[in-house]
């Protein structure tokens, strides 16, 4: 079968791949800034804090604004629609920001979920209506990379191949309409942590679900090289009695991965999925370390287990200001160490550090 129809010119496939490689290159990292208005409530809720804009500016910029020195963890930042065109206190554009710092700007792109009917409760993601517009006007304001995180449960018939299906498909059409904007698309297909199940099943339900996206990424002639992977590790179901070590964690995590994603992929950057953030960090160091062919880097894209010391320890005031980005370039900086395997846990680490982030139902 002739491939007479190309979708990409060989510059555009380089600055793909140039780009995508930046993002995760030695040891770097993503910070996923990127909770719409809603999840953003959520987190500032738990620290008292009301849910205003200025008050997700003001928590945002101190994440921004610390050292140029993280620019050796995170190499990109999702950010959400109305953060992309917030400014710090002197008028500057995060965005501004975080490029002078060396760090790649990313946009969420999804639009939530929406129920498949006939299912139990499983859900497909809209957004891909104007998407191409949209990709093309956030590439104008600065962003080149996106995400859009589809959602699969493991339960009583789920996940379903329609699910399974659906979300693989929609995830390579948005992964084609943003290459063909000049867009790395981060490609995350989250198996929710909600259940009793035991790793072994998470293992068989993220293979399947990782096999059917490279399939659909395949038919849709998206170019692998640039691309990133954002999956969640396979961990047993969050009600599940039997508990893993990093280590088992890690074989199971890295043993799906090498059974399904082709070694074109730069990068795969795990979601932290409710883990507490040391857990994050010790099972990313563990992967790392893990005994199987690597042939991607393995690194980090997490939203909670990043940032959830550095809220606690805002807590809405101007004052903590040192605190707050000191707490969140310990997690970065811990992180990028676990994306090499040299992470060492000191036994030094605050409470918040090892409290369970987990939401029940977390799709939004
Ligand atoms: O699981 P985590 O690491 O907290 O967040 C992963 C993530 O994909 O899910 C969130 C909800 O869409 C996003 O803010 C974030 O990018």
């Amino acid at each position: 079968m002739a491939h007479q129809f190309p979708a990409l010119t060989s510059e555009q496939k380089k600055a793909l791949a140039e780009t995508a490689r930046r993002i995760v290159a030695n040891g770097k990292g993503i910070l996923a800034a990127d909770e719409s208005v809603g999840t953003m409530g959520n987190r500032l809720q738990r620290i008292k804090v009301e849910n205003t804009e200025e008050n997700r500016r003001q928590f945002r910029e101190l994440l921004f604004t610390v050292d140029s020195s993280v620019s050796q963890s995170i190499g990109g930042v999702i950010l959400f629609h109305e953060t992309l065109y917030q400014k710090d206190g002197q008028g500057k554009l995060f965005r501004d920001i975080l490029k002078e710092k060396g760090i790649v700007v990313g946009i969420k792109l999804d639009q939530g979920v929406a129920p498949l009917a006939g299912t139990n409760k499983e859900t497909t993601v809209q957004g891909l209506d104007g998407l191409s517009e949209r990709c093309a006007q956030y590439k104008k304001d600065g962003a080149d990379f996106g995400k859009w995180r589809a959602v699969l449960k493991i339960d009583n018939q789920c996940p379903s191949h329609l699910a399974i299906q659906e979300n693989a498909n929609t995830l390579a059409r948005y992964a084609s309409i943003c290459q063909q904007n000049g867009l790395v698309p981060i490609v995350e297909p989250e198996v929710i942590p909600d259940g009793s199940h035991d790793m072994e099943h998470c293992q068989y339900v993220t293979e399947k679900v990782l096999a059917a996206v490279y399939k659909a990424l395949n038919d849709h002639h998206v170019y692998l090289e640039g691309t990133l992977l954002k999956p969640n590790m396979v961990t047993a179901g969050h009600a599940c009695t039997k508990k893993y070590a990093p280590e088992q964690v890690a074989m199971a995590t890295v043993t799906a991965l090498h059974r399904t994603v082709p070694a074109a992929v730069p990068g795969i950057c795990f979601l932290s999925g409710g883990m507490s953030e040391e857990d994050a960090t010790l099972n990313l160091n563990a992967i790392n370390l893990c005994p199987l062919p690597k042939p991607w880097k393995l690194s980090f894209s997490y939203g909670r287990a990043l940032q959830a010391s550095a809220l606690a320890a805002w807590g809405g005031k101007a004052e903590n200001k040192k605190a707050t980005q000191e707490a969140f370039m310990k997690r970065a900086l811990a992180n990028s160490q676990a994306a090499k395997g040299q992470y060492v846990h000191t036994g030094s680490s605050g409470s918040t550090s090892t409290q369970s982030l987990f939401t029940a139902s977390y799709t939004y």
